[in-house]
């Protein structure tokens, strides 16, 4: 099997007595855009700063591009670019003098100023001050800054923080556009699944310095699908529940005449219906879904209760 294009072993960090990472192995495939979520102050910052060599682990290993960092550092780092949080721009200078300012330090040539400001889109405002700029038109100059010098890994951190619906659409085409037209491998970190669910391919999810779940989007929606629930409109829930309990279903009350009751698939709500009707329930409404990509966030990192019940819930009280 092709190695990883990063791949962790053990990875764990200290800030002082406390332990930040425990024993982090993450795997990104070459050619992924990996997200890599997990809540404010789970550590996804210090896992890039150790990725990109600002900080030393305090043990486990780091490779890239099927090297050692800590043997190798500068030949690594020469292939990667990298934002993190904010960009540090000069705001008095144009998005254009930027890149010059950068280009100049790197030494690159001149026309790759034109090429980054096309992949970014920010050719029409390439001569305004970078002062008049909005968040994502910054964040968009910032991977700029970060392409000058044509790196085959992205890490970008936090790239779609702060920015408006609009602006995280833009970031999402580029990020994409990035990906699949310019051949890049993106790894990015967010705390919101939402914001990059319809980006990555990849997704590791860190609770607590452990990753609770690495695999691919697609491997992520299985887990969705086995926590599918119905909410149905009954008109008479003390009844409805005392059938469904006794048919070995679990229940939960929504309101005056909803409840919801989980299921393993559609052909499963379909004959909890006419258990109802057959004992006696009038059903008025039945509405099918599964659990959303952000409830198995939220339920892998602990942020709030999973919505759909696996077992039978404490007793509902209809009074
Ligand atoms: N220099 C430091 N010294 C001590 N503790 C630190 C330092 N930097 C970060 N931490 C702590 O380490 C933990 C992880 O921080 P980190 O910035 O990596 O989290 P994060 O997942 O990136 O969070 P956010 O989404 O809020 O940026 C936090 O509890 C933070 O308070």
């Amino acid at each position: 099997m092709k190695e990883p294009l990063i791949s962790t072993h053990q990875l764990t960090y200290r800030y002082g007595p406390r332990e930040i990472l425990q024993g982090l192995d993450l795997q990104i495939p070459q050619g992924c855009i990996y997200g890599f979520l997990g809540p404010n102050g789970a550590g996804k910052t210090t896992t890039i700063r150790l990725l990109l060599g600002l900080l030393t682990p305090t043990s486990g290993s780091i490779r890239l591009f099927g090297r050692e960092l800590r043997e190798q550092r500068i030949p690594i780092l020469q292939r990667v670019g990298a934002l993190i949080e904010t960009p540090s721009l000069y705001r008095h200078l144009s998005g254009h003098d930027n890149l010059e300012v950068m280009r100049r330090m790197l030494g690159v040539e001149k026309k790759r100023i034109a090429e980054v400001l096309q992949i970014v889109r920010l050719q029409p405002d390439a001569h305004r001050p970078v002062k008049h700029y909005s968040l994502g038109m910054c964040q968009r100059l910032g991977i700029a800054l970060a392409l000058l010098s044509d790196p085959e890994l992205l890490i970008l951190d936090e790239p779609t923080n702060g920015l408006d619906p609009s602006g995280i659409r833009e970031m999402r085409e580029l990020l994409k556009d990035l990906n699949q037209e310019h051949g890049k491998t993106i790894f990015l970190s967010s705390h919101l699944l939402s914001e990059i669910e319809k980006t990555v391919s990849h997704v590791g999810i860190l609770h607590q310095g452990q990753l609770a779940f690495q695999g691919s989007v697609q491997e992520l929606q299985q887990a969705t699908l086995s926590a599918a629930y119905v909410e149905v409109e009954v008109d008479n829930p003390l009844m409805a529940k005392e059938i469904l309990l006794t048919n070995g279903y679990s229940v939960e009350k929504l309101g005056q005449n909803v409840i919801r009751v989980t299921v393993q698939d559609k052909e499963e709500a379909a004959v909890l219906n006419q258990c109802l009707v057959l004992g006696g329930v009038a059903v008025s409404g039945l509405a099918f879904s599964t659990q959303s990509l952000e409830d198995v966030f939220l339920s892998l990192t602990d942020a709030a209760p999973m919505k759909t019940q696996t077992s039978i819930p404490e007793p509902i009280s209809f009074a």
